[in-house]
Protein backbone atom coordinates (compact mmCIF):
# COMPACT_ATOMS: atom_id res chain seq x y z
CA UNK A 1 0.00 0.00 0.00
CA UNK A 2 1.56 3.58 -0.89
CA UNK A 3 2.22 5.62 1.76
CA UNK A 4 -0.41 8.91 2.29
CA UNK A 5 1.84 11.66 2.59
CA UNK A 6 4.03 13.33 -0.56
CA UNK A 7 6.30 16.80 -0.84
CA UNK A 8 4.91 17.29 -4.29
CA UNK A 9 7.40 18.94 -6.56
CA UNK A 10 7.31 22.72 -6.07
CA UNK A 11 7.76 23.29 -10.21
CA UNK A 12 3.68 21.52 -10.36
CA UNK A 13 1.49 23.70 -11.75
CA UNK A 14 -0.34 24.57 -8.61
CA UNK A 15 -2.08 28.06 -8.60
CA UNK A 16 -0.42 28.85 -5.22
CA UNK A 17 3.05 28.08 -5.87
CA UNK A 18 4.36 31.55 -5.75
CA UNK A 19 2.42 32.47 -3.00
CA UNK A 20 3.58 29.11 -1.10
CA UNK A 21 7.00 29.73 -2.51
CA UNK A 22 7.09 33.32 -0.53
CA UNK A 23 5.68 31.63 2.30
CA UNK A 24 8.57 28.92 2.45
CA UNK A 25 11.19 31.24 1.57
CA UNK A 26 10.28 33.82 4.48
CA UNK A 27 10.52 31.09 6.50
CA UNK A 28 13.63 29.86 5.62
CA UNK A 29 15.07 32.89 6.53
CA UNK A 30 13.79 32.61 10.51
CA UNK A 31 15.58 29.30 11.11
CA UNK A 32 18.69 29.49 13.25
CA UNK A 33 22.18 28.66 12.43
CA UNK A 34 22.91 25.17 13.65
CA UNK A 35 19.15 24.42 15.30
CA UNK A 36 17.63 21.20 15.86
CA UNK A 37 15.04 21.47 13.21
CA UNK A 38 11.63 19.50 12.48
CA UNK A 39 10.71 19.66 8.58
CA UNK A 40 6.72 19.14 7.92
CA UNK A 41 5.51 17.51 4.67
CA UNK A 42 3.41 18.81 1.89
CA UNK A 43 3.87 20.96 -1.31
CA UNK A 44 4.59 24.29 0.95
CA UNK A 45 7.44 22.18 3.00
CA UNK A 46 8.45 21.72 -0.96
CA UNK A 47 9.19 25.04 -1.61
CA UNK A 48 10.56 25.17 1.88
CA UNK A 49 13.56 22.76 1.89
CA UNK A 50 15.38 24.00 -1.19
CA UNK A 51 15.55 27.23 0.11
CA UNK A 52 16.50 26.07 3.73
CA UNK A 53 18.74 24.09 1.97
CA UNK A 54 20.57 27.36 -0.01
CA UNK A 55 21.13 28.84 3.12
CA UNK A 56 23.23 25.97 4.28
CA UNK A 57 22.69 26.89 8.28
CA UNK A 58 24.42 23.71 9.49
CA UNK A 59 20.59 22.35 11.23
CA UNK A 60 20.05 18.86 11.74
CA UNK A 61 16.45 17.60 10.83
CA UNK A 62 13.73 15.50 11.92
CA UNK A 63 11.57 14.73 8.99
CA UNK A 64 7.64 14.34 9.51
CA UNK A 65 7.25 11.48 6.27
CA UNK A 66 9.54 9.22 4.63
CA UNK A 67 8.87 11.51 1.29
CA UNK A 68 10.19 14.99 3.31
CA UNK A 69 13.03 12.59 4.34
CA UNK A 70 13.76 11.87 0.81
CA UNK A 71 13.53 15.46 -0.22
CA UNK A 72 15.52 16.68 2.31
CA UNK A 73 18.32 14.13 2.13
CA UNK A 74 18.83 14.92 -1.72
CA UNK A 75 19.25 18.60 -0.95
CA UNK A 76 22.08 17.82 1.33
CA UNK A 77 19.97 18.41 4.40
CA UNK A 78 21.03 16.61 7.47
CA UNK A 79 18.39 14.05 9.07
CA UNK A 80 18.44 11.95 11.55
CA UNK A 81 16.05 9.68 13.42
CA UNK A 82 14.18 11.63 16.01
CA UNK A 83 15.23 9.23 19.01
CA UNK A 84 18.55 10.11 18.50
CA UNK A 85 18.49 14.25 19.48
CA UNK A 86 16.55 15.18 22.52
CA UNK A 87 14.87 18.03 21.90
CA UNK A 88 13.81 20.67 18.79
CA UNK A 89 14.35 23.91 18.67
CA UNK A 90 12.01 24.57 15.51
CA UNK A 91 9.63 23.00 13.81
CA UNK A 92 8.50 24.22 9.92
CA UNK A 93 5.16 22.84 8.81
CA UNK A 94 2.21 24.01 6.09
CA UNK A 95 -1.57 23.87 7.17
CA UNK A 96 -4.90 23.24 5.42
CA UNK A 97 -6.54 25.37 7.12
CA UNK A 98 -5.97 28.69 9.65
CA UNK A 99 -8.73 30.07 11.54
CA UNK A 100 -8.17 33.50 13.44
CA UNK A 101 -8.68 31.97 17.27
CA UNK A 102 -5.66 30.22 16.34
CA UNK A 103 -7.01 26.41 15.18
CA UNK A 104 -5.50 24.54 12.70
CA UNK A 105 -7.03 22.02 9.95
CA UNK A 106 -3.84 19.46 8.31
CA UNK A 107 -3.27 16.12 7.60
CA UNK A 108 -4.33 17.13 3.60
CA UNK A 109 -1.50 14.30 3.29
CA UNK A 110 -2.42 12.30 6.03
CA UNK A 111 1.00 13.22 7.76
CA UNK A 112 -0.55 14.53 10.60
CA UNK A 113 0.24 12.20 13.09
CA UNK A 114 3.77 12.47 12.60
CA UNK A 115 3.49 16.09 12.79
CA UNK A 116 1.83 16.80 15.60
CA UNK A 117 4.34 15.01 17.18
CA UNK A 118 6.70 17.04 16.11
CA UNK A 119 5.14 20.13 16.65
CA UNK A 120 4.71 19.44 19.95
CA UNK A 121 7.84 18.45 20.53
CA UNK A 122 9.44 21.95 19.61
CA UNK A 123 9.94 25.14 21.06
CA UNK A 124 8.35 26.99 18.46
CA UNK A 125 6.46 26.05 15.42
CA UNK A 126 5.65 28.03 12.62
CA UNK A 127 2.83 27.58 10.06
CA UNK A 128 3.52 28.50 6.15
CA UNK A 129 0.36 28.97 4.53
CA UNK A 130 -0.57 30.96 0.76
CA UNK A 131 -3.61 32.90 1.93
CA UNK A 132 -6.31 30.33 0.63
CA UNK A 133 -5.65 28.71 3.78
CA UNK A 134 -6.96 31.55 5.45
CA UNK A 135 -9.91 30.86 6.57
CA UNK A 136 -13.15 32.34 8.80
CA UNK A 137 -13.93 29.18 10.38
CA UNK A 138 -12.97 25.88 9.76
CA UNK A 139 -14.50 23.71 7.86
CA UNK A 140 -15.28 19.83 6.93
CA UNK A 141 -13.40 17.06 5.97
CA UNK A 142 -11.38 16.42 8.95
CA UNK A 143 -8.30 14.01 8.63
CA UNK A 144 -8.07 11.10 10.77
CA UNK A 145 -5.78 8.65 11.64
CA UNK A 146 -7.29 5.38 12.74
CA UNK A 147 -5.84 2.09 13.77
CA UNK A 148 -5.83 -0.81 10.89
CA UNK A 149 -6.55 -3.42 14.13
CA UNK A 150 -9.79 -2.83 14.38
CA UNK A 151 -10.80 -0.56 11.96
CA UNK A 152 -14.34 -1.70 11.14
CA UNK A 153 -15.29 -1.11 15.47
CA UNK A 154 -12.98 2.29 15.46
CA UNK A 155 -14.48 3.30 12.09
CA UNK A 156 -18.16 2.55 13.88
CA UNK A 157 -17.55 4.57 16.85
CA UNK A 158 -16.06 7.53 14.83
CA UNK A 159 -19.27 7.11 12.64
CA UNK A 160 -21.15 8.55 15.43
CA UNK A 161 -19.56 11.77 15.17
CA UNK A 162 -20.05 12.26 11.43
CA UNK A 163 -19.82 10.41 7.86
CA UNK A 164 -16.40 8.72 7.94
CA UNK A 165 -14.59 8.02 4.65
CA UNK A 166 -11.79 6.02 4.04
CA UNK A 167 -9.14 7.33 1.34
CA UNK A 168 -8.42 4.99 -0.62
CA UNK A 169 -5.29 3.15 -0.52
CA UNK A 170 -3.78 5.48 2.00
CA UNK A 171 -2.19 4.38 4.97
CA UNK A 172 0.61 6.29 7.21
CA UNK A 173 4.13 5.15 7.60
CA UNK A 174 3.30 3.80 11.24
CA UNK A 175 0.21 1.63 9.17
CA UNK A 176 -2.21 3.69 10.41
CA UNK A 177 -5.54 4.20 7.72
CA UNK A 178 -5.60 7.57 6.82
CA UNK A 179 -9.99 9.08 6.51
CA UNK A 180 -11.72 11.92 6.17
CA UNK A 181 -14.22 13.13 8.73
CA UNK A 182 -17.21 15.25 7.47
CA UNK A 183 -18.68 16.84 10.44
CA UNK A 184 -18.86 20.32 11.68
CA UNK A 185 -16.03 22.28 13.26
CA UNK A 186 -17.70 24.55 14.91
CA UNK A 187 -16.44 23.50 18.33
CA UNK A 188 -13.08 22.54 17.39
CA UNK A 189 -12.22 21.53 21.01
CA UNK A 190 -14.99 19.93 21.61
CA UNK A 191 -14.51 17.45 18.28
CA UNK A 192 -10.71 16.99 19.30
CA UNK A 193 -11.89 15.95 22.68
CA UNK A 194 -14.46 13.38 21.47
CA UNK A 195 -12.33 11.56 19.26
CA UNK A 196 -9.05 11.75 21.47
CA UNK A 197 -11.87 9.43 23.64
CA UNK A 198 -12.12 7.02 21.00
CA UNK A 199 -9.86 4.03 21.36
CA UNK A 200 -8.25 3.51 17.89
CA UNK A 201 -8.23 6.99 16.84
CA UNK A 202 -4.57 7.42 16.44
CA UNK A 203 -4.55 11.43 15.44
CA UNK A 204 -6.71 13.88 14.20
CA UNK A 205 -5.82 16.70 12.19
CA UNK A 206 -7.00 19.35 14.62
CA UNK A 207 -4.18 21.56 15.88
CA UNK A 208 -4.71 24.00 19.25
CA UNK A 209 -4.35 27.20 19.26
CA UNK A 210 -1.39 26.61 21.88
CA UNK A 211 0.95 24.68 18.93
CA UNK A 212 1.85 27.81 16.63
CA UNK A 213 4.58 30.40 17.55
CA UNK A 214 4.64 32.13 14.31
CA UNK A 215 2.64 31.96 11.17
CA UNK A 216 3.93 33.35 7.91
CA UNK A 217 1.46 33.98 5.08
CA UNK A 218 2.98 34.22 1.31
CA UNK A 219 1.41 36.29 -1.09
CA UNK A 220 1.67 35.65 -5.32
CA UNK A 221 3.72 38.72 -5.71
CA UNK A 222 6.81 36.77 -3.43
CA UNK A 223 6.00 39.49 -0.33
CA UNK A 224 5.22 37.34 2.91
CA UNK A 225 3.78 38.44 6.07
CA UNK A 226 5.20 36.83 9.39
CA UNK A 227 2.01 36.79 11.93
CA UNK A 228 3.40 35.99 15.93
CA UNK A 229 0.95 34.23 17.91
CA UNK A 230 0.48 35.23 21.69
CA UNK A 231 -1.68 33.27 23.89
CA UNK A 232 -1.91 31.16 21.53
CA UNK A 233 -3.78 33.84 18.92
CA UNK A 234 -2.39 35.35 15.62
CA UNK A 235 -1.87 38.99 16.31
CA UNK A 236 -1.54 39.77 12.56
CA UNK A 237 -4.47 41.45 10.27
CA UNK A 238 -4.46 38.69 7.72
CA UNK A 239 -7.50 37.90 7.99
CA UNK A 240 -9.19 41.48 7.04
CA UNK A 241 -9.83 40.38 3.24
CA UNK A 242 -11.92 37.27 4.15
CA UNK A 243 -14.55 40.12 4.84
O1 LIG B 1 -0.59 15.85 5.76
C1 LIG B 1 -0.19 16.87 5.24
C2 LIG B 1 0.13 18.09 5.94
O2 LIG B 1 -0.63 18.36 7.08
C3 LIG B 1 0.36 19.33 5.10
O3 LIG B 1 1.20 20.14 5.83
C4 LIG B 1 -0.89 20.09 4.76
O4 LIG B 1 -1.80 19.23 4.12
C5 LIG B 1 -0.58 21.31 3.85
O5 LIG B 1 -0.09 20.84 2.65
P1 LIG B 1 0.34 21.79 1.46
O6 LIG B 1 1.58 22.51 1.90
O7 LIG B 1 0.59 20.85 0.33
O8 LIG B 1 -0.79 22.72 1.19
Amino acid sequence: MPSAASVTDPGSSDPEGPAKRAAAETAAALVPKGCLLGLGTGSTVGFFLPALARRQLDCTCVATSPATAEAATALGLRVVPFDDIDHLDLAVDGADQVAPDGWLVKGGGGAHTREKIVAAAAERFVVMVSPDKLVAALHPPLPLELSAFGFAAVRRAVGRLGRVERRAGALSPQGGVICDLHVELSDPAGLAAALEAIPGVVEHGLFPPGLTSTLVVGQPDGTAQVVPFVDGRPTGEVWGALG
